[in-house]
């Protein structure tokens, strides 16, 4: 599956049918460590502590955990296969409410087993139902690579356009949190278009290697994206493992950044959950960087596969956010390079607040479709009809399934 050094350190996720093993994102940059995941109970405890993140990543991790499992286990029964994939998956489901992947992938997968179990010729084994849901999770994990790839091709000819448009031949680009290698199955959502901008992949071959006459992306900036750091841990990471020129600013700079810099023609982030009309949530921070990107004139653009879209949700009023523990602010957790004789790195939690500070922590916002300029999913870019401030999903999707 890796294409280069850099994909094999950005491999959020390794199966080899029926291991599983997860790099430990709560790790990096300082330690690039896999995780071994043998169990959903495993898949469930990796996705709440935020070992493993990501919309898309955590469906995969989800689905692939059980696929794990009951490539270990032998079932009586059709039925009692069937049951216990049942059972696991409405746990799997109780780890993180906000992302719909996860909720997308295990109404897939229950679908898959009740279809297995049907089965009358052959007739259905506990065997042939497990190996179906194996084979299903597998699809997921390389679908996800496709879409993301397919995303990055239709922004990056999208955003090389309008920077063409409003006359810029070089062109910078910021984002927020984490939607890279890191966050899915490979090459990523938002960064995935950064990568695809960064490859070329909107150029006619015969203008890449000299990008003549055409819109090129100079430079990326990112937000740190408190509290868990995702863009000053992770999407640091992978930027400089790619060699994509880059800045880390603090999320309280993007204003000032969107400001004093006019060659940032956009903003582009991922989504966890899309609703129908086009709101959308996202990592905490996103909608003040869509406030910020309206008020000054810029693109802002969410890159999400369709599995990240919630049909069934009419707008984002009905989105569940996350809230997650007071001390992941009030206490961050840090490296520190111990004076022992090997040097190690070693975890310590460092009181960044007196002790007793409250802190609200939601993990995401919505962000109202009225301030998205164009929604890029793997079936093509979708913006409003003149006029619109919401988006028609349904219709976007069906037209371009
Ligand atoms: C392509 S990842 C989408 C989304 O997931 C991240 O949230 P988290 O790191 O808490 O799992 C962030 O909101 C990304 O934009």
């Amino acid at each position: 599956m890796h294409q280069s050094p850099a994909d094999a350190k950005l491999e959020a996720i390794r199966w080899d049918r029926p291991r599983l093993s997860i790099l430990d994102q709560l790790l990096l940059p300082h330690a690039s460590e896999y995780v071994d995941i043998a169990t959903s109970a495993d898949g469930h405890r990796a996705i709440v502590s935020m070992q493993t993140r990501g919309a898309p990543a955590i469906a995969i991790v989800a689905a692939l955990s059980l696929a794990a499992e009951i490539s270990r286990r032998d079932f009586g029964s059709a039925q009692q296969a069937h049951d216990f994939i049942v059972d696991r998956l409405d746990y799997l489901a109780t780890s993180r409410p906000t992302a719909v992947n996860l909720f997308d992938a295990v109404a897939k997968l229950k679908a898959v087993a009740a279809s297995a179990l049907a089965s009358q010729s052959p007739a259905a084994t506990g065997a042939s139902v497990a190996l179906a849901y194996v084979d299903a999770a597998e699809q997921m994990l390389a679908a996800d690579v496709r879409d993301n790839r397919a995303i990055g091709s239709h922004g990056a000819r999208y955003i090389a356009a309008r920077a063409l448009a409003q006359g810029a031949g070089a062109f910078k680009l910021l984002t927020h949190c984490n939607t890279g290698a890191l966050a899915t199955a490979g090459h990523g959502t938002a960064l995935g278009i950064i990568r695809s901008l960064h490859q070329g992949a909107h150029m006619p071959a015969a203008a890449a290697a000299s990008a003549a006459g055409e819109a090129v992306l100079d430079h990326v900036y990112f937000g740190e994206t408190r509290p868990y750091n995702q863009g000053a841990r992770l999407t640091a990471y992978e930027l400089l493992c790619e060699g994509i020129p880059s800045t880390l600013v603090c999320d309280s700079a993007v204003s000032a950044l969107l400001r004093s810099d006019p060659s940032i023609v956009g903003v582009v982030v991922g989504a966890d959950r899309v609703a129908a009309n086009g709101d959308t949530a996202n990592k905490i921070g996103t909608y003040q960087l869509a406030i910020a990107a309206r008020f000054h004139g810029r693109e802002f653009i969410v890159a999400a596969p369709s599995t990240s879209v919630d049909l069934g949700l009419a707008s984002g009023e009905g989105i569940v956010i996350e809230e997650r523990d007071p001390a992941e602010i009030t206490r961050a957790e840090g490296f520190v390079r111990e004076a022992l004789e090997d040097g190690r790195m070693v975890r310590q939690t460092l009181c960044v607040a007196p002790e007793g500070t409250r802190a609200w922590n939601p993990s995401f916002d919505v962000t109202p479709a009225e301030l998205i300029s164009a929604i890029v999913t793997e079936k093509g870019v979708f913006v409003k009809t003149p006029g619109a401030t919401t988006y028609d999903l349904a219709k976007c999707l069906g037209e371009n399934n």
